[in-house]
């Protein structure tokens, strides 16, 4: 017998029966340490080894349906424009106002069919400013198309909204200094229901749904819970601003899109000098007081869209939000040089990349292409960027080519809505 093995025996007789259990027990209990630990609750849910893959396996189709409803300084021209493209790269049809609607539907008008350009029926995608109304779009879009929208924290919300529409809703126009304090402070002082674009003042993601913008949830909460109840009805995703990128990857899951077919630039955005750096407590107070109903609606969906987010594993969806960052930051880089940077429309000497412009004291931001910008890029590069009215105005003549429309004249609406703000003459030192 080997040396070795004559020890172990000398050493086994010298051990008492009871340590040998113990030692036995304790080699169990630690291998059943080890083999479980994957499955212990606090490390798989807090960093889950696997996420979904990017890609489905097998692969879903991508989704080629989609309406969505661009709500009023939301991110939505940043939605619409990711919907373009994807629209064009997949050759799908685009619906598109009629030419005297300009690029909305006849906003504030409620939504008809007969806003939309014959020549961009039947859609595929529907992405430009209306105000809802379920059976007529249900009448224009095909079945199965999903109905998704997007949010914004209403005091961040209605700050963005009474600058830029300071000129053109009556109600601001009447505060002095064009003090957004001031208006809030008595709102009612200078708010009259129901006069011309009224509802830039008060709960216009309410009145942009097809709801009751002058409803308050103080006096009626069955009507705010009517409105959740109509708007989940229809919509498979209420994305939210403050979280754009999550909203995204939520989005992708949806439609069974790439991560590459939601990468953006962030379009419509005001300079630093035209907005509030920040929203005093007080003021977000007022403005949510005021837009009762558009806080309710967003608290709602607000609270939905973590539950949604938790559901499809947080860390998986953080750690896909942050691929999109880093994807989105190097075809910024690659479009618009090294240090891609906003600037305002005054410095952009693409014509096609000039962001319009609401007065001469708000300055909406754009990209611009490097100069002698050329290349097999140059064409995805522009329309990452192209503001809202260049590529309506684009896309309309693109399929009104494609549908050989072109000789026929335009047909004219019965009742011609009023001219849209977008189209109003700028004043002489406009941008
Ligand atoms: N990606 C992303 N994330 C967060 N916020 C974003 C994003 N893209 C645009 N924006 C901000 O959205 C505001 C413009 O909204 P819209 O494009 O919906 O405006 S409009 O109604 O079509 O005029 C505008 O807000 P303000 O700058 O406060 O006015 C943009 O800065």
């Amino acid at each position: 017998m080997p040396l070795i093995l004559q020890r172990l025996q000398q050493a086994t007789k010298m051990m008492s029966r009871r340590k040998i259990l113990l030692l036995v027990l304790g080699c169990s209990t630690l291998s059943l340490f080890i083999h479980q630990g994957a499955q212990l609750s606090w490390y798989p849910r807090l960093f889950p080894l696997s996420c979904p893959p990017l890609q489905d396996s097998p692969p879903r189709p991508k989704h080629m349906t989609v309406a969505f409803l661009k709500t009023h300084k939301t991110a939505g021209t940043t939605v619409q424009n990711i919907l373009f493209r994807f629209a064009e790269r997949h050759n799908l049809t685009v619906a598109l106002p009629h030419p005297s609607c300009e690029h909305q539907f006849c906003y504030p008008r409620n939504f008809s069919t007969h806003f939309v350009h014959p020549a961009t029926r039947p859609p595929h995608v529907l992405a430009s400013h209306l105000r809802f109304d379920r059976a007529e779009l249900e009448r224009l879009m095909p079945p199965g198309t999903v109905y998704v929208t997007i949010l914004r924290e209403p005091a961040a919300m209605f700050e963005s909204l009474f600058s830029y529409y300071n000129q053109y809703c009556p109600a601001f126009r009447r505060v002095p200094n064009a003090s957004l304090e001031a208006f809030l402070r008595e709102p009612e002082a200078y708010y009259r229901a129901g006069e011309h674009f009224a509802m830039f003042a008060h709960n216009t993601l309410a009145y942009d749904l097809g709801g009751d913008n002058e409803r308050s949830p103080r006096d009626d909460d069955a009507y705010l819970a009517r409105l959740i109840r109509q708007v989940e009805e229809v919509f498979s995703l209420v994305m939210i601003a403050e979280y754009f990128d999550e909203s995204l990857v939520l989005l992708r899951r949806l439609l069974a899109w790439d991560l590459d077919d939601v990468l953006y630039a962030k379009l419509n955005a005001r300079a630093a000098g035209s907005r509030l750096a920040a929203i005093p407590a007080a003021l977000a107070r007022a403005a949510r007081a005021w837009n009762a109903l558009d806080a309710g609606l967003y608290d709602h969906f607000n609270a939905t869209f973590w539950r949604r987010v938790a559901r499809a594993g947080r860390a998986c969806v953080e750690r896909e939000a942050r691929e999109l960052r880093e994807a989105r930051e190097r075809l910024l880089r690659r479009c618009f040089g090294d240090e891609p940077v906003l600037r305002p429309a005054a410095q952009i000497r693409t014509k096609q990349l000039q962001p319009w412009q609401p007065s001469r004291k708000v300055d909406i931001m754009g990209y611009d292409l490097p100069s002698g910008g050329a290349g097999p890029a140059t064409e995805a590069c522009l329309k990452l960027a192209m503001p809202e009215v260049q590529y309506s105005n684009y896309l309309l003549r693109k399929q009104k080519r494609r549908g050989g429309v072109r000789a026929r004249p335009e047909p004219v609406l019965d009742n011609p809505p009023p001219r849209p703000i977008r189209m109003l003459p700028r004043g002489p030192q406009g941008h």
